[in-house]
């Protein structure tokens, strides 16, 4: 019954055997196709532009094709120059014009060019895919262009007809610019985001922006991700978190222009709260000594002022909490403001810090009325901010905490595990997780802080995803604390550590691995974790591949603070129809820099694993949703053939 009520709805979508054959006969040639292109990236961080230039070049993928395509036959130089045109066709159009080379003949072996380049990386779609990829003005020429004319006897002829009349009417920049943008949107067939967008960087929307325009997308949540979406959620320890880190690294800007939430509450409370107070330690990176403009002196004076609301805030949450675990991370308390130290762990140490004009220490985590009212006013901005509302809602769709795909395991973090190789158990709300379990109910939890109609359970969710950011348990930050407050406070570096999660030393293990595959119903041979999250010291010689090849880490490293530490700027990974591919890249330089020089963002493969055969769209995830849809489709032809339902022939 179930199944014959399914084929009525099946059958307004294929209403003859015809229409289901033709459909049976497309899908079957899809299944045969060679699998399209993944991307992943990870720790974007903010950086734009390094980000931007990665999408456009799809980690190499465009000069791969140029170099399948014209081989020797063309200078590396000129191989160099077509590659910027394609990444930056609008500015590389007006650098070739300023040199005075854009004259027809220039125009002519461009587009000849471009059109050949369009042919490889069209081949791997079926017609109708290409068509919906062509932009609407020049779908019929360009498809003229790429698709073999078997009935024209003179192609050469019929195609220079074609170019020419291109450039004669005027249109071959905009052609020209269309066509790159195809090829650039062709090249990846799917682009998976291995978490961490947010922080750190100047440009977070303009990223999230780029990727509500993306074709095809997946984001695995990053521990910076959920702090976003928790504070867009109303949750306040993690709204001060943002406002922090954003004064840290000199990137107020994102959070005034970008999502227009103004500073003026928390300027005017600190201006007032810390006048005299140097807060020294609430230093700005980026600016330095000599740097002590009155606007530098401001945001020291913000930075103390947000931190502290956001240590009164967190510990108040931890005590409402203990099943987070983090009781550790209360240390406002554990303040002798008279001797001006803190006890850590049974250890004294003395404060750097001892003006706390705002903590009552009878009762240090109560927030003044004023700091209360700052952070109602920039919870108020949060919350009805409507693009940050719009990029919310696309980590929600787009997003979950981790995700399966073509055997491949992805994830930012880790997976909570105890020394001896098992699976950690949190206990989340009386209940032992761990693994897999765990990160569902997790997931669960953190979707409900936006979609729950019990107020409760929203608060709970909100809640759980300030836990994602930095609980010890917290599978998205994989260390035992973060030690925000000893990096303010104490000299001693060594209160600065933060242990890194067994896992990081347990994906080495096979065995391990395989168990983490087990539970996450994933099979073969030929699977892998791939998670970002922690720097790669690639300079130390470290490698991101683990677990002999079992594991890949690509924190991508864009972030610039990190490239002193990482030596490069960070991986990236393919995976095409010939197998997985890593590459490591130099940090970019500018878009003007790839313009002039034809330079690319210096790219090295550092591993790949070349699949034994040619993997095609049958061997995917979305191969067996097409054999699955082919069967369905065969059993309603079989349904017509045998009387059960009627064709509903339109004539
Ligand atoms: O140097 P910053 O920006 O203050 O960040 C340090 C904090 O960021 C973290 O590294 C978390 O961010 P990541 O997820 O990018 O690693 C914490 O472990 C650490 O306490
Ligand atoms: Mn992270």
């Amino acid at each position: 019954m179930e199944k014959i009520r399914f084929l009525e709805c099946l059958s307004k979508q294929y209403p003859t055997i015809d229409s289901a054959a033709t459909e049976i006969i497309n899908l079957q040639s899809i299944l045969n196709l060679p699998k399209g292109t993944e991307h992943f990236l990870s720790d974007i961080h903010g950086e734009y532009k390094a980000f931007a230039h990665v999408l456009r070049n799809g980690s190499g993928a465009v000069m791969k094709k140029i170099d399948d395509v014209f081989g020797d036959t063309l200078f590396e130089d000129q191989k160099e120059d077509l590659a910027s045109l394609i990444y930056y066709p609008s500015e590389k159009l007006q650098y070739v014009k300023n040199q005075g080379r854009a004259d027809s003949s220039w125009y002519r072996t461009t587009l000849y060019r471009l059109v050949s380049v369009c042919q490889i990386v069209s081949s791997k779609y079926t017609r109708s895919k290409v068509r919906k990829a062509m932009p609407e003005n020049f779908r019929y020429v360009i498809e003229e262009l790429i698709t073999e004319k078997k009935e024209v006897l003179n192609k050469k002829a019929y195609y220079d007809e074609i170019i020419n009349t291109i450039i004669e009417i005027g249109c071959a920049d905009e052609f020209i610019v269309e066509m790159s943008n195809l090829i650039q949107r062709l090249v990846i067939d799917h682009l998976h985001i291995i978490g961490d967008i947010y922080d750190r960087g100047y440009g977070s929307h303009f990223v999230m922006d780029s990727l509500l325009n993306y074709h095809s997308l997946d984001i695995q949540w990053g521990n910076h991700d959920v702090l976003w979406m928790g504070a867009f959620a109303g949750q306040t320890a993690c709204i001060a978190n943002i406002v922090r880190t954003s004064l840290l690294y000199d990137n107020l800007s994102v959070l005034e222009n970008g999502y227009g939430i103004s500073m003026m509450p928390l300027v005017l409370f600190a201006m007032e709260t810390y006048a005299d107070d140097p807060c020294a330690q609430f230093t700005i990176r980026s600016r330095h000594g000599s740097e002590m403009d009155t606007q530098t002196v401001l945001a020291m004076k913000m930075h103390k002022a947000i931190t502290i609301i956001q240590f009164k805030l967190e510990g108040q949450l931890i005590a409402k909490h203990p099943e987070y675990n983090m009781d550790n991370r209360r240390l406002i308390d554990k303040i002798d403001a008279d001797k001006g130290t803190v006890t850590i762990d049974g250890k004294e140490y003395p404060m750097l810090d001892r003006y706390f004009p705002t903590i009552d220490f009878d009762n240090p985590y109560e927030l003044t009325s004023e700091e209360q009212s700052v952070i109602a006013k920039l919870s108020n901005s949060f919350v009805n901010c409507a693009k940050l509302k719009s990029h919310i809602n696309l980590l929600l769709q787009k997003g979950s905490l981790y995700k399966v795909c073509n055997n491949n395991l992805l994830f930012h973090g880790c997976i909570p595990m105890n020394e001896d190789g098992s699976f950690r158990n949190i206990n989340l709300f009386g209940e032992e997780l761990c693994g897999k379990e765990l990160y569902d109910e997790l997931e669960r939890w953190a979707r409900k802080a936006f979609f729950s109609v019990n107020e409760e359970e929203k608060r709970v969710g909100r809640d759980i995803l300030w836990f994602l950011w930095n609980g010890a348990d917290s599978p998205l930050y994989g260390r035992d604390k973060m030690t925000t407050f000893e990096r303010y406070f104490i000299a001693d570096e060594s209160t600065h550590k933060e242990i890194k999660d067994v896992y990081y030393r347990l994906f080495n293990d096979e065995e391990v691995v395989d168990r983490i595959f087990k539970i996450f119903g994933i099979k073969g041979d030929n699977a892998h974790i791939i998670n970002g999250h922690v720097p790669i010291h690639h300079t130390e010689g470290e490698s991101p591949v683990k677990c002999n090849g079992k594991v890949i880490i690509i924190d991508g490293g864009f972030s610039q603070p990190y490239h002193k530490v990482t030596g490069i700027a960070g991986y990236t990974l393919i995976y095409n129809s010939y197998g997985l591919m890593l590459t490591a890249h130099e940090p970019f330089k500018s878009v003007d820099y790839t313009i002039r020089s034809g330079r690319d963002m210096q790219t090295n493969q550092v591993a790949t694993e070349v699949s034994q055969k040619r993997i095609l769209v049958g061997d995917t995830d979305n191969g067996k949703k097409i054999r699955e849809n082919i069967k369905d489709l065969k059993d309603l032809i079989k349904a017509y053939r045998n009387g059960t339902l009627r064709q509903n022939q339109k004539n």
